[in-house]
């Protein structure tokens, strides 16, 4: 039994705090509102992130990030993109012990272009209480874990302990759990699905049907993978869990709430307007800046995000992004992906 701190107790973070708790891990959640850790605790329920789900015994809720994570040297961190930097730096700041921090954000951060493994070390900034840092990723929507349905995900890490050490907390008959040692791929590809689920979103609002949606999903990977090689990742690490299992599962599933948002756009609605009737994290929307820019520093071509990029930022009707990406140049499909 090990004693593990989740910090961020949105649908994610109570849904692996679950898969811990039933492996008899005794699990101390964090969250900011103390009304949601009093519902935690007392009801044993987190209706607003996880309708209809009771939370397991061994699941306990702290509103003070010092008392939750002063007894543990393993926490998962699962907030969005956004506070990753804030919060690693007060992790980092109430914690007396070395850390591994295992992270479940899907995104990339505008402006710097950073990894969210890359943002928390940067935070660190060699502070002795850091360990390591792991990545979790894959195909998994919090509403099927917490209710124990069969799902697959990757952990890795620059530190393949780490990563081992991970994937035995996890592990169980309905959570598999691999290891892998790419780790930029595996945060690229968790991160730059986002921003195609928002397209396939956009399509499906837009009326268009599973032509299109198999266009983009295919098309889309072909651009994850180009960015992705650029930077050093293994072409392969995109056919796995944390790429085109990932993809699939965000473009097709009810659950996501990039296709979400994206199908509201496609039908007409504002960015601002999005993500106040979402409510919940939308990580493609930022992550979309951050691959716009990268798609110009490093000189990738990357249609689709550049078109979805002009939709959100923009004010580019979701129609004429369309019709501009079917009337590029023609091409040939194969192309070579090293240098
Ligand atoms: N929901 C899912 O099925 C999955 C989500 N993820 C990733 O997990 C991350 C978190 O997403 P969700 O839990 O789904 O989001 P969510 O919207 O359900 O919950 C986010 C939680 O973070 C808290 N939060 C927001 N800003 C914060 C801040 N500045 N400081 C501290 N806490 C803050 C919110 O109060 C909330 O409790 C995202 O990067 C997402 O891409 C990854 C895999 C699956
Ligand atoms: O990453 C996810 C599933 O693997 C969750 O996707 P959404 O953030 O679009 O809901």
């Amino acid at each position: 039994m090990t004693t593990i701190a989740v910090v961020g107790s949105g649908s994610w973070g109570t849904a692996l705090g679950m898969v811990l708790a039933d492996n008899g891990h005794d699990v101390r959640m964090w969250a900011r509102r103390a009304d949601q850790i009093e519902e935690m605790n007392t009801k044993k329920t987190n209706e607003k992130y996880l309708p209809e789900v009771t939370l397991p015994e061994t699941m306990s809720g702290f509103t003070s990030l010092e008392e939750a994570v002063q007894p543990v040297e393993v926490v998962v961190l699962a907030v969005p993109v956004k506070a990753i930097r804030e919060e690693t730096k007060k992790l980092l700041e109430v914690s007396n012990r070395p850390l591994t921090i295992i992270h479940v954000s899907k995104g990339i951060e505008p402006g710097t272009q950073k990894r969210v493994s890359e943002m928390i070390e940067e935070e660190a900034n060699g502070h002795a209480n850091l360990h390591s840092v792991v990545v979790l990723s894959g195909p998994s929507h919090a509403e099927e874990v917490s209710r124990r349905q069969p799902t697959t995900v990757t952990v890795s890490s620059t530190n393949l302990e780490s990563a081992q050490y991970a994937q035995d907390l996890f592990m169980n008959q309905n959570f598999r759990v691999y290891t892998h040692s790419d780790l930029v791929g595996v945060e690229l590809g968790g991160a730059l699905k986002n921003i195609i689920a928002l397209v396939c979103g956009v399509t499906n609002g837009l009326g268009y049907g599973d032509n299109t949606k198999a266009a983009i999903m295919t098309r889309g990977l072909a651009e994850i993978t180009r960015m992705g090689v650029k930077l050093g990742a293994d072409p392969l690490t995109f056919s796995g869990l944390s790429g085109l299992g990932d993809l699939i599962v965000t473009c097709t599933s009810v659950h996501s709430r990039n296709f979400r948002a994206g199908r509201l756009i496609g039908q007409g609605l504002s960015l601002d307007d999005v993500l106040e009737q979402m409510g919940m994290a939308v990580e493609g929307v930022r992550t979309t800046q951050a691959a716009f820019e990268m798609a110009n520093r490093f000189e990738v071509e990357m249609p689709i995000t550049s078109a979805i990029y002009h939709v959100l930022f923009n004010g580019i009707k979701p129609e004429d992004a369309a019709g501009e990406l079917m009337g590029r140049v023609k091409k040939h499909e194969e192309e070579k992906l090293t240098d």
